[in-house]
């Protein structure tokens, strides 16, 4: 579905590099990294909406480039941002956009409208920001796009909304010949309906793995300070201590030994935890 090796991309105070990763069908992959890392650009690289300095994307095999015309229409994509006129109401918004898609399916559209309560006379620059994510949502999944690359959609979403759009895109991944490449801040959304999971920081890859394996592979671990010395110190990536004792996240829990790890206490944990520890290290200048 979607092959990127190698992307680079300079601004004169950021620099994305050798971005290399891929999605095929029947997968969720899931673009995390703080503020500021690269993720939006990766994803208007994708869509040719900037232009790469280096390396290749291959989107349903072809150029994204060179096969442009024919990628969008099976793309359905939602921008971090509003990209709609806002002057236009919803209903006159879909008469111009629709017919640039090859499959449009005019009942599903009206039927996401109802889902997500969108009335179509509305003006677009009426709608709150949560309605208006919805209505690029219901843009996006009416005219059967194969790939479907959501730009931080949940973000401004209620928690009830959020739900039903987990929900929908769970539902949508039951056609086993679709892909959603879904970037957000809200790793818990991740961690319910992502199979893979892309981590970028400061315009890198950190990790592009199985949800599962990243998972697995990180330990927090928990115990009191006077286990602490140097050559325990070194197996964490990222250390904190307070008067009631240490909390640590280790990719090497087996160097650590079985009679020490009886003292302490070892939990999984959740990505935002792998991703603050990881980014603070970087913060560090540790990479
Ligand atoms: N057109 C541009 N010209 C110059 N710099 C840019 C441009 N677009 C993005 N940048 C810079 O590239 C960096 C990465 O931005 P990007 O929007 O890709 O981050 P992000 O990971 O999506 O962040 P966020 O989570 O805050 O949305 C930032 O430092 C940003 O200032």
């Amino acid at each position: 579905m979607l092959e990127i090796q190698g992307l680079g991309k300079y601004f004169s105070e950021f620099e994305l590099s050798d971005v290399t990763f891929s999605l095929e069908k029947g997968y969720v992959m899931g673009l995390i990294g703080p503020n500021g890392s690269g993720k939006t650009t990766t994803i208007k690289l994708i869509m040719n909406l900037l232009k790469k300095d280096r390396g290749e994307i291959k989107v349903f095999g072809l150029d994204h480039v060179k096969g442009e015309k024919e990628i969008k229409n099976k793309i359905g994509f939602v921008y971090d941002e509003n990209h709609y006129y806002g002057v236009l109401t919803i209903e006159q918004m879909k008469k111009i956009v629709a017919p640039m898609y090859q499959y449009w399916d005019e009942h599903l559209f009206q039927k996401y409208l109802k889902e997500f309560d969108l009335n179509p006379k509305q003006k677009i620059d009426k709608l709150s920001k949560g309605m208006k994510t919805k209505f690029s949502l219901a843009m996006a999944l009416s005219h059967q796009a194969e790939l479907i690359i959501l730009d931080e959609p949940t973000s401004g979403l209620d928690p009830v909304f959020r739900n039903e759009l987990l929900e929908i895109l769970y539902f949508l991944m039951q056609d086993e010949n679709k892909a959603i490449l879904f970037s957000t801040h809200i790793t818990s959304d991740l961690e319910r309906i992502a199979d893979y999971i892309t981590f970028i920081n400061q315009g890198s890859v950190v990790f592009t793995n199985e949800k599962d394996q990243v998972l697995e592979r990180f330990s927090l671990v928990k115990g009191p300070n006077y286990l602490l010395d140097s050559s325990l110190e070194k197996q964490f990536i990222g250390l904190r201590k307070s008067s009631v004792g240490f909390e640590g996240l280790t990719a090497d829990l087996e160097v650590i030994s079985p009679a020490l790890k009886e003292k302490m206490i070892v939990e999984r944990p959740t990505l935002d935890e792998i991703m603050i520890y990881l980014v603070n290290r970087t913060r560090m200048g540790v990479r």
